[in-house]
């Protein structure tokens, strides 16, 4: 993180802290005068007539405190007041058990006159001694373009070989011969992953414990003991010889994905609007992106909208309590796999598994530090994203499976035509693949649909949609972009595969691709319902033509 954001961040936080302490201090006060009005009741109660509505007034203001006492407990620590949340939650479990046994006569006045001592010596501990927020650096997750593989592999013909292959997927690689080599240049600068063939130095591996790039290891060694020392240096990656190209690709770019992931995105439900604020802004300052619901009754709309990775909701709330909210989102089809995650004050274990049996996926207690609220939620985002990533995507390409393309280019289609867009719809394939595949075999062939799928990643908008069509042929769907400009970017997608060159053994050879694409607002009203059936018949045209073309 920059240091100035950093800065800021806190100074936000101070913000934040210094409002809180304002409200705590009022609502203490107010707190404690509820408390002296009780005290006054019960004591004038056997001298009033109608006592049994006094006795139910006297509950009712305990009852009051109780709720109150336990938002603040949940909220307190959150913001740096440790004590005075421990003393809170103290507070309202004595006041709980009570509110639980009572036979709702006159409320024992010894009690209230303990608690309202209680009250007043947790005004008395937040005027001289504020703890300190516990100042967190949260680190934002970051994204850059360039990506540097190195590799250390002692067999040179083996490592030219595995860089050739790497070459071909537009990846900057170096070639080292052993560990101590490549960990002096490591310290001057660090690649984005490193590859490592254990047999280069097993007994040097031990510094590339301190790394902080993703650690890959190629081995021909497939026992229990050489996978656990893998793990025990935080391997992402374990792949056994003769090396499966694709596969290694395959975990290159999810790994890749996750640092050029796009912010998580977080919808907050929590009626109280600075326990929220902070959770947003705690949140924002770890890359991700919030929106707080301010109306519950909006909940449906605001998932439409902000489509969040992630619900954060507080079981509590004044209208609708957290649980029912869930069952509302779990009622619609396409919310009912969306992480819920419940973030409460609530001590008593029956009610929590209650709060998840109505569809919510886990439950934080309050108050929770910055950085554990952060860890939380990226670790169920990433999970998520995982689940769906195995449901939705290809194994060879890691991009999205023909159903999935489809379906998301047809809503795509209707969206632009709704809200007045253009959208551009190609369709890719490879040239003569089966010639690929019956010369150099099967495995090469899935290298070069590997290297297809990585070109249209690292060529296209985070915001296009590409998937696997069929074995060779892809579709990409292309948002806000005029038929000119995707016209441009399939011919520098076609011109640079056409550069690429693949290798099998001595053997060097190069393939290319056609493409027919169609635009949606260049279309007769017939043809708006079929733009994956034109676009289809445009890549036959360049087929026709003699490939290696665009055509619209
Ligand atoms: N290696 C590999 N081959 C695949 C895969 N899926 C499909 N194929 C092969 O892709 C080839 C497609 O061949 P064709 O449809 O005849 O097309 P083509 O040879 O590319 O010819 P044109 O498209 O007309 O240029 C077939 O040989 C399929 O077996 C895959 O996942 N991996």
């Amino acid at each position: 993180m920059v240091n100035n954001d950093q800065q800021s961040l806190e100074h936000k936080l101070a913000l934040l802290k210094q409002s809180y302490q304002r409200n705590l201090q009022a609502e203490l006060t107010s707190l404690n005068q509820v408390l002296t009005d009780l005290q006054a009741h019960i004591r004038a109660a056997p001298l009033v007539e109608g006592q049994a509505r006094d006795h139910r007034a006297q509950w009712d203001m305990l009852e009051d405190v109780y709720r109150r006492l336990h938002k603040l407990a949940g909220s307190a620590g959150t913001f740096g007041f440790d004590a005075i949340g421990h003393q809170a939650r103290a507070l309202e479990m004595s006041l709980k058990r009570c509110l639980e046994n009572s036979d709702k006569g006159q409320v024992d006045l010894q009690l209230v006159d303990v608690a309202s001592s209680q009250l007043q010596s947790m005004l008395t501990e937040l005027v001289p001694s504020l703890q300190q927020t516990p100042t967190t650096e949260i680190k934002p997750e970051t994204g850059s373009s360039t990506v540097r593989i190195w590799l250390i592999e002692e067999d040179a013909e083996l490592g030219r070989h595995i860089l050739d292959q790497l070459t071909n997927f537009s990846y900057a690689v170096r070639l080292f011969s052993s560990v101590p080599d490549a960990c002096r240049e490591i310290s001057l600068e660090p690649p984005d992953i490193l590859i490592v063939d254990v047999m280069a130095g097993v007994g040097h591996l031990s510094p590339l414990q301190a790394l902080t790039c993703p650690l890959l290891f190629i081995s021909d060694c497939d026992t229990f003991d050489a996978r656990i020392r893998a793990a025990q240096l935080n391997a992402h990656g374990y792949f056994l010889k003769p090396l499966n190209i694709p596969q290694l690709v395959n975990r290159l770019e999810q790994l890749l994905q996750d640092r050029q992931s796009p912010p998580a995105r977080i919808l907050v439900v929590d009626d109280d609007q600075q326990l929220a604020a902070y959770y947003q802004l705690v949140l924002e300052a770890a890359g991700m992106q919030v929106r707080i619901l301010d109306n519950p009754r909006h909940i449906i709309d605001q998932l439409n909208s902000f489509k969040p990775e992630l619900l954060l909701m507080d079981v509590h709330m004044p209208d609708y309590d957290g649980p029912d909210l869930a069952s509302v989102v779990r009622q619609y089809d396409e919310w009912s796999s969306l992480p819920i995650v419940f973030l409460s004050a609530e001590m008593d274990l029956g009610k929590q598994v209650d709060a998840l049996s109505h569809g919510a996926d886990d439950f934080l207690t309050k108050p929770i530090l910055a950085a554990q609220l952060v860890a939380s939620i990226r670790v169920r985002v990433t999970r998520s994203r995982t689940l769906s990533a195995l449901l939705n995507k290809d194994s060879l390409t890691g991009l999205l499976k023909h159903a999935s393309i489809k379906s998301a280019a047809i809503n795509e289609i209707a969206r632009g035509y709704r809200q007045h867009y253009s959208v551009v719809v190609a369709m890719v394939d490879i040239d003569h693949f089966k010639a690929v595949n019956d010369t150099y075999g099967h495995a090469v062939g899935d290298v070069v649909i590997a290297s297809v799928a990585t070109l249209l990643r690292q060529r296209l908008r985070q915001t296009d949609m590409i998937g696997r069509y069929g074995g060779e042929e892809f579709l990409i769907v292309l948002p806000h972009c005029s038929a000119e400009d995707g016209r441009k970017r399939l011919e520098d997608i076609r011109e640079y595969f056409s550069r690429l060159r693949f290798n099998q053994g001595e053997q060097e050879f190069a393939c290319t691709l056609s493409a027919g694409m169609v635009c949606s607002v260049d279309v007769i009203e017939e043809d708006r319902e079929r733009l994956l059936v034109v676009a289809d018949e445009a890549l036959y045209r360049a087929k026709r033509g003699g490939r290696n073309q665009v055509c619209q």
